[in-house]
């Protein structure tokens, strides 16, 4: 190819190019015309976030969906931004899974604010300090994170599942050292340690392991501390500028932790929508059983039943139960009315789709 031909096609690339910057600027002008429509507070809309973007992976041709998914995610997420600057709490700090987690469902056009634990997070969205909370719910490996359940369940009814959404956890082993003979030491917070036991146990079998809060604090110790190393995500170790020694350390093939979207909005109704539940029943023999029974003859298949504690009430519990169906649905409604009359306390914690992202 001569330097002309070159030359040529960087010609008509800038022209695209030019092209492509007018329609996202045509974009961002009808996203503020629809704020404007919309009013309020309730910018977010998690239904028709999902069903532009996977439109818009079924239309593209010849392009990764991968690549659609990830671009529209930020011209969404800056068309949000401009109908309305989003804040979203979530745990800490910077790096951490959850915040991996924020950036995948909602794209970098966020204000993020980093809490401590899951309870801060329903409190940031409570005082409307924040508009969206990000929660972790269940990781494949570990189970059920209950400390998500229980501040749900002290929460004000006010605040519902928005969205749910899930992201792989990758585990990487990062370092100041070049060489993995090298350490000693390693931190990490006890649910990754857990996740790749058996990998440090062949590669690491001589080191110190130290349980730290989070795994991006863990990455923020080996930056600072020689002859150590961090398991942390890979954007925790990039923030603290740390070398990637080991990737994909997880003993599990498929570690994934499934997060909730919570906010005071309600998702709108849609055919893919899980319902979560929450609720309490006397502690007498088959309570639990006829509480359930109308969601069984509903035909309503349940893809979570976790039980814990009642504060106050020695060895008695609260259930909650996650469903595949909409509160909006005329069978859901009527499950969950029969339902009532049966327990003791019933809330609907939300209807919210799947956000996914390929
Ligand atoms: O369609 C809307 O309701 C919009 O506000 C526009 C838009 C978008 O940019 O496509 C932006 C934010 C919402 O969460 C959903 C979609």
């Amino acid at each position: 190819m001569s330097n002309e031909d070159l030359y040529a096609l960087r010609q008509r690339i800038e022209s695209v190019d030019k092209g492509m910057l007018r329609l996202l600027e045509e974009r961002v002008k009808l996203a503020k015309e629809i704020g404007k429509v919309k009013g309020g507070d309730c910018i977010y809309d998690p239904v028709r976030e999902t069903e532009v973007i996977e439109r818009l992976c079924r239309l593209a041709e010849g392009l990764d969906p991968r690549f659609v998914s990830l671009l529209f995610r930020e011209v969404i997420s800056f068309c949000r931004s401009v109908q309305k600057p989003t804040r979203v709490a979530c745990m800490g700090p910077e790096g951490s899974f959850s915040h991996e987690a924020v950036i995948s469902f909602l794209g970098r056009f966020v204000d993020v604010v980093f809490v401590e634990n899951p309870a801060e997070v329903f409190d940031y969205v409570s005082k409307d300090k924040a508009g969206i909370g990000v929660v972790p719910v269940e990781n494949t490996t570990e189970g059920t994170v209950y400390s998500t359940l229980d501040a749900f369940a002290a929460a004000e009814p006010g605040i519902s599942v928005m969205g749910e959404g899930q992201i792989p956890i990758r585990l990487v082993l990062a370092s100041m050292e070049e060489d993995m003979a090298n350490i000693e030491e390693v931190y990490s917070h006890p649910q990754p340690f857990g996740q790749c036991r058996n990998w440090l146990y062949k590669n690491l079998p001589g080191a110190r392991q130290i349980p730290t809060s989070s795994t991006s604090f863990a990455a923020n110790l080996a930056r600072t501390t020689k002859k150590s190393a961090a398991i942390c995500g890979r954007l925790a170790a990039k923030l603290s500028g740390l070398k990637i020694l080991e990737e994909g350390i997880e003993d599990q093939p498929y570690n994934a932790t499934r997060f909730w979207l919570i906010g005071r909005a309600v998702a709108r109704p849609s055919e893919r929508s899980k319902t979560s539940i929450l609720f309490n029943v006397a502690h007498k023999p088959g309570t639990l059983f006829q509480a359930l029974e109308p969601l069984y003859r509903a035909g309503l298949n349940l893809t979570l039943i976790q039980s814990r504690p009642l504060p106050g009430n020695p060895f008695e519990y609260f259930f909650f139960v996650d469903f595949e169906g909409d509160i909006e649905s005329q069978n859901v409604k009527e499950a969950l009315n029969i339902m009532k009359s049966r327990v003791e306390r019933l809330r609907v914690l939300g209807s919210y789709p799947q956000i996914k992202r390929v």
